[in-house]
């Protein structure tokens, strides 16, 4: 019971949004208001820097790279207990992930929302929507997170919250209504007003800190009374009986609104929409009230899911007396060992216990748990269903799946979805010694992050790192001198190309090896054809068999060495040998023999029959294209277009946001986009900037593909 009434008091949040729109600032405010830091410091500042972005490398760079989470204790806007009339809860533990905009680091946003059960997505109330909005968005729906919006940076000029609004209705698809009447604008913004309570906040005090309450400015009071009508009219229908009441011409109160609000939060009906500054202090803590009010807590969230070592989906509940399951969702090296954030999803999780990891089978014990306080840490003893906290020194891997039983092993907590990698780097250094210290950190990446790849290129024996775009590894290559002290040497980037093919061709092929000793036989029927569209169900769905043999013209014990033989040559395509993505295969028929057939030879001859397959259904080389949106004042519009049609992008479309600058949106392969940061400093003086993600893949124009051709060839000619 105690436990239940704990988790009630939970929030996991997360805070997304584009780039720069202040979600470190918001949640340093967020720290200090919950008295967790007793100093605020500007992000970009000098001294210690924010507290949240505790890597160097994040200072200097000024933006957020890895997500850190944080526990705060909200004790409502009083600060000493409750000021609303139907009482929040005191003491509401917050658990906070902030989450990185970048979306070279997209993969982190992904784990973030993986765990949490609501999120705050900030927009810049200048700007919008912006693409890498539009992007965590679609994260959000695809975890069902429930969220808040909170329109920031309101005292900047052009600043408009009805503007902000519209853009979540029309560009988010939300039902976003608006919560509040702004008070004063741009560099006159001092306060809110609450559309339920008709009272105005104003944030006094070096910090904000102290928080006055007030009558509606008489100014103010029409728009407030008609923006409260469009809220009532929105919020109401979320209950049948408040809606009932209210169509007979009853006001709702004050409860029956929250109440309203909270069934269509969370279920992801409505996003009701916030406003303040971060910078300036403004509208943070009302926003905190809103986020015990309406966003679920462990108990009140959709129920997680797991798979059992059969595929089979179960609901977990989040029961503290049940056997323990829960999930590492990140992964950070420390002095001192491995620091592994986890959510417990059921069970209670205690000191000095032995659990299973899921995935290896493998015990691990739990020495010490902590919460964590961005860098500072509290050693706890126990922690339940429906926290967030921090396991020091085991080893695992970002997403493994932790049991309490070791009979549960297998049990996985829903993987993450990752993105596949679109390019790539060598790398190399000068010794043994530097070598060394390169595949350590090289390792701790990989546990890390699963968008990063390390391999070894088997003609040339260089080893390369592979990732999400040109940050995403220039990071990397940093920190491997930074944290590592290893002198690494990296080639030019290049492109992850993929080959596919276009049409279908049928196979049947005979595998017969007869020299000595037992022989070897088998023989493969059937056709490979393009996945077709509908099929490709998840982002990374490349390759799929169906086993069509009837009346076992292949014996059962070969189809999975048939299955393997497809696949490998998957691996390399014919064109250039980069991976063939998106084909099905069909196996209807073949021969065995009763001696000389064995999972070898059906291999060989799978492999084979695909080899000649591919080659006879128009493979084509597929290159991807990025989704590019460029930010720039006016006066460097045309040259940003001429240079983007330039590198083959497809412009589609311009607009200019209210503060006056352009947005300019165009898909453009990733070939052409390299060193792009620098090009685009320089052509308009530094003011313009952009954000960059994957898109698709798209068959290559015929040049580029001959050049690719020619230069994998040349390639293999000069390691022979
Ligand atoms: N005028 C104004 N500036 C703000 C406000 N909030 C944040 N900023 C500024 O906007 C810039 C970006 O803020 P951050 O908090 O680093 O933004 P972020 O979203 O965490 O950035 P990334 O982690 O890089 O995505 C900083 O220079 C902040 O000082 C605000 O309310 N008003």
């Amino acid at each position: 019971m105690i436990n239940n009434k704990l988790m009630a008091k939970t929030r996991n949040i997360g805070i997304s949004a584009h780039i720069d729109s202040g979600k470190t600032t918001l949640t340093e405010r967020i720290l200090f208001y919950c008295d967790m830091i007793h100093k605020i410091e500007d992000v970009r500042g000098g001294g210690d820097g924010a507290k949240m972005d505790h890597m160097e490398l994040e200072k200097e760079k000024g933006i957020t790279i890895t997500s850190a989470a944080t526990t705060v204790f909200w004790k409502g806007i009083s600060g000493k207990g409750t000021t609303f009339a139907d009482g929040i809860e005191k003491d509401t533990k917050i658990n906070i992930i902030d989450t990185p905009g970048h979306v070279d680091f997209t993969v982190e946003v992904e784990r973030s929302l993986r765990v949490l059960d609501g999120a705050i997505l900030v927009l810049c109330s200048v700007s919008g929507v912006q693409s890498q909005s539009i992007t965590v968005d679609r994260q959000m729906k695809r975890y069902n997170v429930p969220r808040l919006a909170f329109l920031n940076k309101m005292d900047r000029m052009g600043a408009n919250a009805f503007n902000g609004r519209d853009a979540l209705i029309e560009k988010l698809n939300h039902n976003a209504v608006l919560m509040q009447h702004p008070i004063g604008a741009e560099d006159g913004f001092c306060g809110v007003v609450d559309l339920i309570t008709k009272k105005a906040y104003y944030f006094d005090g070096d910090n904000g800190e102290n928080i006055r309450e007030e009558e509606c400015p008489a100014d103010l009071a029409d728009q407030v009374e008609e923006l409260r009508g469009t809220m009532i009219d929105a919020v109401a229908e979320y209950d049948d009986e408040v809606m009932e009441k209210y169509l007979e011409g009853n006001e709702p109160t004050e409860e029956e609104l929250h109440k309203c609000i909270k069934i269509g939060v969370q279920s992801l009906a409505l996003t009701p929409v916030y406003m303040g500054s971060a910078f300036k202090n403004k509208g943070v803590q009302v926003l905190l009230e809103a986020v015990t009010r309406y966003l679920p807590s462990p108990l009140t969230c959709a129920k997680p899911t797991a798979k059992t070592s059969s595929d089979e989906t179960v609901e977990i509940s989040p029961d503290p007396a049940e056997e323990l399951l829960a999930m590492a969702f990140k992964i950070t090296d420390e002095q001192f060992g491995q620091l592994t954030y986890t959510r417990i999803y059921r069970g209670t999780l205690n000191k000095g216990e032995t659990v299973f990891n899921s995935r290896t089978g493998k015990k691990v014990r739990i020495g010490r748990m902590v919460r964590m306080n961005s860098n500072d840490r509290e050693n706890i003893d126990s922690a339940h269903a429906g926290d967030i906290i921090a396991i020091v020194g085991i080893d695992c891997a970002s997403g493994d799946t932790f049991v309490g039983d070791s009979d549960s092993v297998g049990l996985s907590l829903e993987g993450i979805h990752v993105p596949i990698p679109v390019i790539e780097l060598s790398i190399s250094c000068k010794d043994k010694n530097e070598q060394a210290k390169m595949s350590k950190g090289l390792a701790k990446f990989l546990k890390e992050d699963p968008t990063f790849h390390v391999f070894t290129d088997e003609e040339s024996g260089e080893t390369r790192i592979a990732g999400m775009g040109e940050l995403h590894l220039e990071i990397y290559v940093e920190r491997l001198k930074r944290e590592f002290g290893a002198e690494v040497t990296v080639g030019a980037p290049q492109v992850n190309y993929r080959e596919t093919i276009r049409v279908e061709a049928p196979f049947d092929y005979t595998h017969k090896k007869q020299t000595g000793g037992s022989g070897q036989f088998g023989q493969v029927v059937g056709v490979l054809k393009p996945l077709a569209a509908d099929r490709k169900e998840k982002e990374d769905q490349v390759f799929r068999f169906n086993n069509e043999i009837k009346g076992g013209s292949i014996p059962n014990e070969f189809i999975g060495a048939c299955e393997k033989g497809f696949q490998d040559v998957m691996d390399k395509g014919p064109l250039a040998a980069f991976p063939v993505i998106d084909c099905e295969i069909f196996l209807q028929d073949g021969k065995y023999h009763d001696v000389d057939s064995s999972d070898m030879a059906f291999r060989i001859a799978s492999r084979q029959a695909m080899r000649k397959a591919i080659n006879a259904a128009q493979p084509v080389l597929m290159e991807p294209i990025m989704k590019v949106e460029v930010t720039t004042p006016d006066e460097y519009q045309g040259g940003v277009i001429g240079d983007l049609s330039s590198r083959r992008g497809m412009i589609q479309g311009s607009e200019t946001d209210p503060g006056g600058e352009v947005i300019i949106n165009a898909e453009v392969p990733l070939s052409e986009m390299f060193g792009y940061s620098n090009d685009l400093r320089s052509m308009s003086a530094g003011k313009a900037t952009y954000t960059m993600e994957f898109s698709r893949y798209h068959d290559c124009p015929s040049n580029i593909q001959s050049d690719v051709m020619k230069e994998r060839a040349e390639k293999l000619a000069n390691d022979d």
